[in-house]
C-alpha cells in the first residue's frame, strides 16, 4: 500500500531526505521538474514538446521553484514558453532562486522564452494565446488555508484565475505540480478561487488533500512521482492508500481439500417486519453478498415473514427465527456476525440490539454493526458497551457517526479522517466510515483510505452489500480491520464492472459483480 502523506508528514520526509541522506534540494526540485515533463508528454502522447507553447505560473515559494525547472527543459527540447512571476525574483531563495538564475541566462540566448515579472504585465499577452498545457506552480505543500472556501490573496488569486479563466476558454490542459493552488494539501479544503487542473503530478508519495473534500475534483487525475525521497522515509505516515494487491492478498482462496464449514460461517441479523410495513431487501442484499464473497455458510436472523422471500433471493443461505436461543446457537456457530441491516428503528429492534450486545456468545466473535444497529447504540446510549468487545467494527456513513458521536452531519464531513479516528480512539473499536474515500481507522496504527469505486455506489442498499462482504471476509479469517478494508475495495471495483454506466447500477447489480470483481484480483496476480 502506498503511503498518504499530510502537508507536515511530506515537508519532515523532504527535510530527512535533505538532512539525513545529503540529498541536496536542488537534485529534488530537478527531479520534480523532469518527472513533471516526462508524464505531461505521456499525457499528450507525444514523444517530445518540440515547437510547441506552454504557459508556467510560479509563485515564490519551490513549487514555482519546480516550475523553472519545467522551463528550462522544456526549451532544450524545442518548446516555447511563457513564464509568469506572481512575485518580485529572489523572494524564493535556495533552489528555487538558484533556477530562476538559470533561466535568465538562458533569456540572453535568444531562446523563446517570455519572462513577464507579474500577473499585470503578463495578462495582455497571454490570457487570448493559445497553449498546449498551462502549468500551476504556485504553491503546493506550503499553502496555509485558514478555512474552508477562505479567499486566496492577491496575486496568488489572479494568477489561479488567469489558469481557469484558460481553461474553460481553450483547448489547454492544466497542469498542476504537486498541488492545485489553493487546495490544502492536508485537509482537502479549497481556497476561493483554487486551481482546476486535469492532472497532477504530485512529489514524492500521495497526499491526503488531494483524495479528501474538493482535492478530487481539483486535482484530475494525478501522478506520483519518483524523485529519489526513499519509501521508508514515509513508513510511519499516518495513512495508507488500499490496492488492488492489498485486496487480493486478504481474500483467502479455498483449499482443495476443504468443507464448506472451513470456509467461512456468517451470521446475519437482519430484516425487520411490523404489521403495517417491513424491510426484507437489506437482509437479503447482505446476505447476497456474504455468499458472492465466498462464504462457505450464510445463516439469517429475519422475521419468519419473510423467510420465503430469503430462500427465493438467495437459496444458499439457512433462515432461523429471532428467537435467542436460535441466535445464540447459530452465533456460537459463526465466526463473523453482522447485525443491523434493515432491521428497524422500532423499540423492539433496539431492545433486540441492547440484548444481544450484552451477550458474550456474540460479543466475543468478529462483530459488524451496520445501519439501525447503530441506529439502536445511538438511542440507548451504548457506545461505552463497544470498547469492551474485543474485535468489533461499526460501518457508518458520515449521518450515522454524527448520529453516534452527538453532533451533526457537517461536523463529521469537516474532518472525516479525525471523527473517525477519535471514534476509533474513544471506544477501541474499528471504524468504517463510508464515503469518497471510504476511511477505516482502528484504534492504534495508520488509517487505511479507499478510493476505488464511483459514484455508481450512490444508490440506495450498497451499503448492505458492503456490510455482508466484510462479514464473509472476516468469517474467512481476515481481522477486522483489513477484512473491512478489503471488502471496501472489492465493492468499489465491482461498483464499476456492475455497468458501463454508472447512473444505471443498483445495489443487486453491485452484489452480483462481486465475483468478478474478485477474480479479476487473481488474474491480476497471476
Ligand atoms: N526541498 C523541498 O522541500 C522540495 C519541495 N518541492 C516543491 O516545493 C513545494 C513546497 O515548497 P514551499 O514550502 O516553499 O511552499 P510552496 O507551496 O511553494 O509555496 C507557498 C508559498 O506561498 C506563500 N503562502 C502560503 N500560504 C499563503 C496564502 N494563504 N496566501 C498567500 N501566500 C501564501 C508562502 O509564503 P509566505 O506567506 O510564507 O511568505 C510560501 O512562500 C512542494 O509543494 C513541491 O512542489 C519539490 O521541489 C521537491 C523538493
Ligand atoms: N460518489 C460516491 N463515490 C464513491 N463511493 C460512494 C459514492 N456514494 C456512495 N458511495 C459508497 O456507497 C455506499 C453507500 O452506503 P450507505 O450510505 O450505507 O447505503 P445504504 O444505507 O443505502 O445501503 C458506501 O460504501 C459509500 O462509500
Ligand atoms: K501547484
Amino acid at each position: 500500500m502506498q503511503p498518504v502523506l499530510t502537508a507536515i508528514e511530506m515537508q519532515q520526509a523532504d527535510s530527512a531526505a535533505i538532512e539525513k541522506l545529503h540529498i541536496s534540494p536542488i537534485c529534488l526540485m530537478e527531479l520534480a521538474g523532469k518527472e513533471c515533463i516526462g508524464y505531461m508528454l505521456e499525457k499528450l502522447s507525444l514523444e517530445s514538446p518540440e515547437g510547441l507553447q506552454f504557459l508556467i505560473v510560479a509563485g515564490k515559494g519551490n513549487n514555482g521553484g519546480d516550475g523553472f525547472v519545467i522551463a528550462r527543459h522544456l526549451l532544450n527540447l524545442g518548446a516555447a514558453v511563457d513564464l509568469v512571476l506572481l512575485y518580485p525574483e529572489g523572494a524564493a531563495g535556495g533552489a528555487a532562486e538558484a533556477n530562476m538564475s538559470i533561466l535568465r541566462a538562458y533569456e540572453e540566448e535568444g531562446l523563446p522564452l517570455r519572462i513577464f515579472n507579474s500577473i499585470e504585465e503578463a495578462i495582455p499577452f497571454v490570457s487570448e494565446q493559445e497553449y498546449s498545457v498551462t502549468i500551476d506552480a504556485m504553491t503546493g505543500t506550503g499553502l496555509r488555508l485558514e478555512a474552508p472556501g477562505a479567499p486566496l490573496l492577491s496575486p496568488l488569486a489572479e494568477g489561479v484565475e488567469l489558469l481557469n479563466a484558460l481553461h474553460e476558454r481553450s483547448e489547454a490542459l492544466c497542469m498542476a505540480v504537486d498541488i492545485p493552488t489553493g487546495l490544502d494539501a492536508t485537509s482537502g479544503h479549497a481556497a476561493m478561487p483554487a486551481v482546476t487542473a486535469d492532472f497532477t503530478i504530485t512529489m514524492g508519495f500521495m497526499k491526503t488533500g488531494l483524495l479528501l473534500q474538493d482535492g478530487p475534483e481539483l486535482c484530475g487525475e494525478v501522478h506520483v512521482a519518483e524523485i529519489s525521497i526513499p519509501g521508508f522515509l514515509a513508513e510511519d505516515a499516518g495513512a495508507f492508500l488500499i490496492d488492488e494487491s492489498f485486496a487480493a492478498e486478504h481474500f483467502a482462496l479455498r483449499s482443495e481439500g476443504s468443507a464448506k464449514h472451513m470456509n467461512g460461517k456468517v451470521l446475519i441479523i437482519a430484516g425487520s417486519s411490523t404489521g403495517e410495513s417491513s424491510m426484507g431487501g437489506a437482509a437479503l442484499l447482505a446476505a447476497g453478498a456474504a455468499v458472492k464473497t465466498g462464504a462457505g455458510y450464510v445463516a439469517v436472523s429475519i422475521p419468519p415473514s419473510l423467510a420465503a422471500t430469503l430462500h427465493i433471493a438467495v437459496p444458499e443461505a439457512i433462515v432461523i427465527g429471532r428467537d435467542m436461543d436460535s441466535l445464540m446457537e447459530k452465533a456460537r456457530w459463526s465466526e463473523a456476525i453482522l447485525i443491523g441491516p434493515g432491521l428497524g428503528r422500532s423499540p423492539e429492534s433496539i431492545d433486540l440490539v441492547r440484548a444481544l450486545l450484552s451477550h458474550p456468545d456474540i460479543f466475543e466473535k468478529k462483530l459488524i454493526l451496520d445501519a439501525d444497529a447503530l441506529y439502536a447504540i445511538a438511542e440507548a446510549g451504548l457506545q461505552n458497551v463497544l470498547s469492551a468487545m474485543p474485535e468489533v467494527l461499526i460501518t457508518p456513513h458520515y449521518g450515522e457517526l454524527a448520529r453516534l458521536t452527538g453532533t451533526d452531519a457537517g461536523s463529521v464531513t469537516k474532518d472525516p479522517l479525525a471523527a473517525a479516528t477519535r471514534f476509533a480512539d474513544t471506544y477501541s473499536t474499528t471504524v468504517l466510515l463510508k464515503g469518497r474515500p471510504t476511511i477505516i481507522a482502528k484504534e492504534s496504527g495508520p488509517v487505511l483510505l479507499n478510493t476505488s469505486g464511483t459514484e455508481a455506489l450512490a444508490t440506495a442498499g450498497t451499503g448492505d452489500v458492503l456490510s455482508g462482504m466484510v462479514a464473509a471476509l472476516a468469517a474467512k479469517g481476515e481481522c477486522l480491520p483489513e477484512a473491512a478494508a478489503a471488502a471496501a475495495w472489492f465493492h468499489g471495483r465491482a461498483g464499476d464492472l456492475a455497468s458501463d454506466v454508472s447512473s444505471l447500477v443498483s445495489a443487486s447489480m453491485v452484489r452480483d459483480a462481486i465475483p468478478s470483481a474478485i477474480e479479476e484480483m487473481f488474474d491480476f496476480e497471476d
